[in-house]
């Protein structure tokens, strides 16, 4: 089972899910507020009533709802509620924002190829959680975030770009969090604009096409960009 959405070159259809503060969520809304985006975010959805990005939606006059895992019993039955409720919206594009639920293999089915995850971290190390930590407690001197789309596999779908940081002498999981934070807000915009603009797609053997093409290694932002 699959949905199919028309994807109007000039205006894709992006929801976004999140779970919690939202600031990838600002900085989509920030970008697409600021130039001439090929996309509009035409829904936020929360799994929690306390998700601080919710305001963010509604200070931007995004519509916005809330469908708490916990008022359901499994997950099978949360994710069918989840997608009948993304469904109304024709999304061309689901962005995973911090969205800190698993989904099971239907509803990643059906939104094959128009769902992509921001995680933070150097796919495909430190899938999963706690990952600035592991990092941390690993000694890695770079670490960083990958926007890839999602699969059935928990964080395991094709990997559509990155960006990396320094890991600095006396970072924390919140300081090096943070700086990692700083290039996802760069990046998730940039991924979802290629997107809407058809630059990135999903083949049917699962690699990433960028412009048609699948590239010859991921896609990383250059060093300079560091913060
Ligand atoms: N089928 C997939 N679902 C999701 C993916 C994915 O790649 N495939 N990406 C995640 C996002 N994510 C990391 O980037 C992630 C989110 C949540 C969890 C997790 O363990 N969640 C627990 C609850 C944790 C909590 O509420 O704090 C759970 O769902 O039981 C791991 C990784 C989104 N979904
Ligand atoms: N495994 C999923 C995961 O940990 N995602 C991470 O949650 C943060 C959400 O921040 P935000 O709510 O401020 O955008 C982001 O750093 C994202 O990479």
């Amino acid at each position: 089972m699959s949905g199919e959405a028309t994807t109007d070159p000039l205006e894709a259809r992006i929801v976004v899910l999140i779970s919690g503060s939202g600031t990838n969520l600002q900085a989509l809304i920030d970008e697409a507020a600021s130039t001439a985006w090929p996309g509009r975010i035409v829904a936020v959805g929360a799994n929690r009533p306390d998700a601080e990005g919710l305001f963010r939606a509604r200070q931007a006059g995004i519509e916005d709802f809330v469908l708490d895992h916990r008022d359901y019993q499994d997950r099978k039955s949360y994710d069918a509620d989840l997608l009948q409720k993304l469904n109304r919206y024709n999304p061309d594009l689901v962005i995973l924002a911090g969205f800190m639920r698993i989904l099971t293999p239907d509803f990643v089915q059906f939104f094959r190829g128009r769902l992509i995850n921001v995680h933070p971290s150097l796919l495909p190390a430190y899938q999963g959680l706690k990952t600035h930590q592991r990092a941390l407690e690993n000694g890695d001197a770079i670490h960083g975030t990958s926007v890839h789309f999602v699969t059935e596999e928990l964080d395991g779908g094709p990997v559509i770009a990155q960006a990396r940081v320094p890991v600095l002498p006396n970072d924390t999981p919140d300081t090096l969090g943070a700086r990692v934070k700083a290039r996802e807000h760069v990046l998730l915009p940039i991924i979802a604009r290629w997107f809407c603009e058809g630059r990135v797609q999903l083949s049917g053997r699962d690699e990433v096409l960028f412009d048609g093409q699948v590239p010859e290694q991921v896609l990383t932002l250059p060093a300079d960009s560091y913060q």
